[in-house]
């Protein structure tokens, strides 16, 4: 189990800021030399101005398809989600390697444990297994469809040592000053 106050959850609306807030805190803390940081961030893939997919990058800049709107032969059997056919092998061939829990490991930046994502049946035991390390994280979940939240994300939301900050366009650099400031508190090394 987590100690308490160890996993920083950011959640909010598509677009309102969570991958940018969580970039911007591992480029933050990425300043010190000494701290492992280890995980994926997804973006948009864009062709023509036009969003075509998402990609997951490593901390390392390392890139594999997530997911694309582009059908093909191959993709028609893929899940979905909206327009969005997951590249489920791809995926995992590039995040599940970040996940690996290891004892010289600082943090764990988890961008994000969505849809997509859960489409992969290792990625949430891998999640879990991050959460039990007792490891700090830092991760982005979606916000609840009709109320609810998707139950990998609500076994999150309630994990004992979670907080979850809802980000709004108004609030959203003040929270990121305040995840930047409790992680780098955690983090510092005595
Ligand atoms: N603090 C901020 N100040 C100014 N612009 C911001 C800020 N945070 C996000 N943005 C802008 O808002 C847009 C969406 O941000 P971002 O991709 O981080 O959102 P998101 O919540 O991760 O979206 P999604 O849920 O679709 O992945 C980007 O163009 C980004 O530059």
């Amino acid at each position: 189990m987590a100690g308490p106050g160890k996993c920083f959850l950011v959640t909010g609306t598509p677009g309102v800021g969570k991958t940018t807030l969580i970039m911007r805190v591992f480029e933050s803390l990425k300043v010190n030399p000494s701290l492992k940081l280890q995980g994926f961030y997804t973006r948009e893939v864009r062709r023509d101005g036009q969003r075509v997919g998402f990609e997951v990058v490593t901390l390392d800049g390392r890139t594999a398809p997530l997911a694309s709107n582009i059908s093909t032969v191959e993709t028609l059997r893929w899940p979905s989600v909206g327009k969005y056919k997951a590249d489920v092998a791809s995926f995992e061939s590039l995040a599940l390697p970040e996940l690996q829990v290891r004892e010289d490991t600082d943090l764990f930046i988890i961008d994000e444990v969505g849809k997509m994502e859960l489409f992969s049946s290792s990625f949430f035991p891998a999640v879990l297994r991050v959460l039990e390390s007792n490891i700090p994280v830092l991760a982005s979940i979606p916000v609840p469809k009709f109320g609810r939240d998707i139950p990998e994300v609500a076994r999150l939301r309630n994990h004992a040592g979670a907080t979850c900050f809802t980000l709004s366009v108004s609030n959203r650099d003040a929270v990121r000053e305040q995840i930047r400031s409790l992680l780098e508190d955690l983090l510092i090394k005595h």
